[in-house]
């Protein structure tokens, strides 16, 4: 899978590496054929998870090091015009007349105009032919129309061919196998005009969608799998409106009025690449409005009549395979939420997809999620009509700002950022990890810096920041080892021989982590590395990225270079990058040389630079360097959010490689990812569990999910 990945998008640095890692692990204990026999023969295939697994596990990785070889929207267009190949120039590609054709014709009739040009990214090159699917990149689109301009013809591709040239066979045989799976689920889930009305009620209840009509959840075609109580929205193809895949909600109940959800995805979120509601999108609609959720945009369908669409990941990601199918909006209203998060990922999205086109709704006490407005009776029209253009103006007024300031004002803690959950006194300085920043780490050689911000970097990872590492001090199998061993809080290497199947649970759940490493290892130009970091925020969302460490960057250049300036260039450039893209960076900077004593903010090494455009300036100390008792100290010497600075000790657990809490006595695969929803509904899910006990409904089998 991760092979698709790069192919895909051409960006062959970037690789999750838990393959490697559990590679390691297994030869550090002798892992035995015992495991790899359980997989073959599907033992342990009982979850969409484990299939994704077992299928990536038989992949080789994909070569590593492939030079970073970004294209210009300025060499795209130049070379299709030397080509004499029209192109539209849209709001985030360019489009042209497909050179390639599938050997089957369009058996649906739904086939449109726009169903038959080939869009290409205009940031990355990559490619995606509509009536095929091919999807490609820039060097692979140059392939197909120099073939096309030779035979002076349409490439012909059978359905095979256009699958085979984007997928490895283990590949497709692992989607296929997904797809099946979500079949059946979709096969055996109930239509809601067949559920008893008093079910339907309390489903809707449930998912605290009471408002939403019978004929909007029928025009969208959602169902209800009763062995899971799960809702199921469809994903159908726009082209031969075929089921591709399912996302399945389900409620828990939890402890008080709230209640907990989980979600998932076949295909598994990786590949889960829906807008749901595309199907009902018609070639003369020219605005939508994008939400985050599905129940959303049922509510803004039902309200509105405005088309609407729902991003596949929830609100802060938008995977650019998608934007094509969104090019034929000139308006493109994006309502994700209701918290501060969704409005700083609406302001993101905008970017990708165009600020031009963009209107943003700003959360707000009269302005809550699409969902809440329509129950709560609030005209979701008015809402929409108030959306504030994206495009940033160059002069503004306060009368502009107010209502920023105010909601800053109103959601002081929220604005404060993601808050680790296993560092409460870093929450209580620094008040959380915010977008747009940038944080500096020093200490002295080997006191646990890297070992540190691998625990902070995982624990907000684990909370759904994307993450991406620069290693070039350490490999990132490495790496991802320690990151694995802290994730587990145990030693996984001691457990593979004794119960190989918990190792891998922990690592299926590991692998669904939204981090990414880039495969630079030693010495790198800072130019590519920057390169790299764009295309990473832009292809994965990425929203955090650690590099370990500045000096790897440094003795790339020509030696006649002043080393403080070029220090202070590079700084520069991460302190842009870090702004421009609302990503936050965490630098590794050695000390200035190996001083007595405590370290200051002046013993970074180079000029102040570092430190004057830092947000966050960190210092590992290490205490024995003070006749202290061998124990480290996390020092926060500047904090520009809020002034706050302080210190607080850090004890290493050497077993769990980590700097907080115990270790697990006995490893449990760590919960499938959840979030809030709604209290609505606690009372319900009690009522439909009695109702569902008591009538006499026929359940379908049920299939293990
Ligand atoms: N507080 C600690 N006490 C003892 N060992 C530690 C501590 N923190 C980290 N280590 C171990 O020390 C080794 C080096 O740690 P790490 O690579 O994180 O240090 P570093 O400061 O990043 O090193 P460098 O200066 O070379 O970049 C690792 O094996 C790690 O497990």
């Amino acid at each position: 899978m991760q092979g698709l990945f790069l192919s895909q998008f051409g960006l062959p640095s970037l690789v999750p590496c838990i393959h490697n890692t559990l590679h390691t692990l297994r030869h550090l204990s002798s892992f035995n054929t015992h495991y790899s026999n359980l997989l073959s023969h599907g033992a342990l295939a009982t979850s969409p998870v484990l299939i994704h697994i077992r299928g990536s596990r038989h992949h080789s990785l994909p070569s590593l090091q492939a030079p970073v070889n970004p294209v210009t929207i300025t060499d795209m267009r130049k070379y299709l015009s030397s080509r004499g190949v029209p192109f539209q120039d849209g709001y985030s590609c360019l489009c042209i007349a497909s050179p390639l054709k599938a050997s089957c014709g369009d058996r649906s009739g739904a086939a449109d105009k726009r169903s038959f040009g080939l869009y290409i990214d205009k940031t990355t090159g990559s490619f995606l032919c509509m009536q095929t699917q091919v999807q490609g990149s820039w060097e692979e689109l140059k392939e197909y129309v120099a073939l096309l301009q030779r035979d002076g013809n349409t490439a012909i591709l059978s359905p095979q061919q256009a699958c085979e040239n984007a997928r490895s066979l283990d590949n497709r045989l692992e989607k296929e196998r997904e797809a099946q799976e979500g079949q059946k689920i979709w096969m055996a889930s109930k239509a809601f005009s067949d559920l008893l009305k008093e079910e339907s009620e309390y489903v809707k209840a449930m998912f605290s969608m009471s408002k939403i009509s019978s004929a909007t959840l029928k025009k969208f075609c959602v169902k209800f799998y009763r062995p899971t109580q799960s809702l199921v929205f469809p994903w159908f193809s726009p082209h031969t409106l075929s089921l591709k895949g399912i996302k399945m909600v389900s409620v828990r109940e939890d402890v008080g009025t709230n209640n907990l959800y989980t979600q998932l995805t076949l295909p598994r979120p990786a590949r889960y690449h829906n807008l749901f509601g595309l199907s009902l999108i018609q070639q003369s609609d020219s605005q939508v409005v994008l939400t985050g959720h599905e129940v959303d945009t049922l509510a803004v369908s039902q309200a509105t009549g405005i088309p609407s669409l729902t991003l596949p990941r929830g609100p802060s990601c938008l995977p650019p395979v998608l934007l094509p199918y969104l090019e034929q909006f000139s308006k493109v209203t994006l309502w994700l939420g209701k918290d501060p998060a969704s409005w700083e990922a609406s302001r993101d999205l905008s970017r990708k997809l165009g600020p031009s086109r963009c209107w943003l709704v700003r959360p707000g006490e009269h302005q809550p999620s699409p969902r809440d407005a329509l129950a709560s009776r609030v005209s979701l029209s008015g809402i929409l009509r108030n959306a504030v253009p994206a495009e940033p103006q160059a002069v503004v007024s306060f009368r502009q700002l107010r209502q920023d300031v105010l909601g800053e004002m109103k959601n002081k803690d929220r604005l404060a950022g993601v808050r680790w959950s296993r560092f409460s006194q870093l929450n209580r300085i620094l008040k959380g990890h915010r977008k747009g920043e940038l944080t500096v780490l020093t200490g002295p050689t080997g006191s646990g810096k890297t070992t540190f911000i691998s625990e902070c970097a995982l624990d907000l990872c684990s909370q759904g920041v994307g993450t991406l590492w620069g290693s070039f001090e350490i490999s990132n199998v490495r790496l991802a080892r320690v990151m694995l061993t802290q994730y587990t809080r145990s030693r996984l290497e001691d457990e593979l021989e004794r119960q190989p199947q918990l190792c891998h649970t922990w690592a299926d759940r590991f692998q669904e982590l939204p981090l990414y490493f880039m495969t630079f290892h030693g010495e790198h130009n800072i130019k590519i590395v920057l390169e790299t970091m764009k295309h990473a925020v832009y292809l994965y969302d990425i929203s955090h990225v650690v590099i370990d460490n500045l000096q790897f960057m440094m003795g790339q250049e020509s030696l006649h270079v002043d080393k403080f300036a070029l220090q202070d260039h590079i700084i520069s450039a991460f302190r842009q990058f870090a702004t421009s893209t609302s990503c936050h960076v965490t630098l590794i900077i050695h000390p200035r040389k190996e001083e007595e004593g405590s370290l200051q903010m002046a013993s970074i090494f180079g000029s102040a630079k570092a430190t004057q455009e830092a947000d966050n300036v960190l210092i590992l100390q290490d205490w024995t360097r003070v006749g202290g008792t061998g124990r480290r100290m996390l020092q926060v010497v500047k904090n520009r959010y809020d002034g706050e600075v302080g210190a607080f000790p850090l004890e290493f657990n050497k077993t769990t490689l980590s700097f907080s809490g115990p270790p697990a006595k006995n490893p449990q695969p760590p919960p499938k990812p959840q979030g809030k929803v709604r209290g609505e509904s606690s009372k319900a899910v009690k009522k439909l569990l009695l109702l569902q006990t008591r009538s006499s409904l026929n359940r379908p089998n049920q299939i293990k999910v």
